[in-house]
């Protein structure tokens, strides 16, 4: 049987980029899905409003929900302070499996702890299982039927603090519309729109930032 895509972007990371260097990994990643196959990752325009939204930020705790080949995993955990932990929830095994590869070849394994499984499980397992008291940062990028429930579960399981900040990808496509509605609406939500392009291409995307008040 053929490659899969994920295994054929895990090629072009193994040949183009240098084991240990995320940029170089970012790149590789960046340039086979720009110039031979597209492949939904963040890509590099998202890629820079979530650099600086993890800056603003500086997480001691991240969850990102929806891993793929693991290039905005690696977009975060590159950009953690020493001691800061990144949790990636992954549904697929046969992405789960390219993106611990892809991880650790950008050498941030120690970094990243990569949970496979159907997010509505596993979250409300976290504090348990993770030692954890609230994530400072969130990511979602799953499902996008699954935002809004799975922000709820993450309300309801305490997991969120004040302050916490969630970036969700793909609002606008493939969209979350009723994501957006939610935290629009929400009081207890401060939320702003980054205008942008959906991964390689000129269509529009964005991330919504939403900030949870408590
Ligand atoms: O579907 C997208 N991402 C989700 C797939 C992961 C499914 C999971 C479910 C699940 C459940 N529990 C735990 C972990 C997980 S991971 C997605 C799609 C596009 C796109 C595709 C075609 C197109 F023409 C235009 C845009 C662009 C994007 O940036 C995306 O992120
Ligand atoms: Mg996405």
């Amino acid at each position: 049987t053929g490659s899969t895509r994920p295994q054929r972007m895990l090629k072009a990371v193994q040949k183009n980029a240098t084991k240990g260097d995320p940029e170089s990994v970012i790149s590789a990643i960046d340039y086979y899905c720009r110039h031979r196959e597209w492949a939904m990752n963040v890509g590099d325009e998202k890629g820079l409003i979530l650099d600086s939204v993890l800056t603003e930020v500086n997480p001691g705790t991240a969850l990102e929900l929806g891993t793929y080949c693991g290039y905005s995993t690696i977009r975060i955990a590159r950009l953690l302070s020493p001691g800061s932990k990144l949790i990636t929830v992954e549904f697929n095994p046969d992405f789960a499996a390219v993106a611990r590869q892809i991880i650790a070849y950008a050498g941030l394994q120690d970094k990243v702890t990569l949970v496979e499984g159907p997010s509505g499980d596993l979250i409300p397992k976290m504090k348990e299982r993770f030692g954890i008291k609230s994530f400072d940062f969130v990511f979602l990028d799953h499902w996008k039927d699954r935002y809004v429930p799975d922000t709820k579960l993450l309300e309801d399981c305490g997991l969120l603090r004040k302050g916490t900040v969630l970036l969700a990808d793909n609002v606008i496509c493939p969209g979350a519309p009723e994501y957006l509605k939610y935290v629009k609406n929400s009081a207890h939500y401060e939320s702003r729109y980054y205008k942008s392009n959906l991964e390689y291409t000129t269509v529009e995307d964005g991330l919504e930032k939403s900030v949870f008040l408590g």
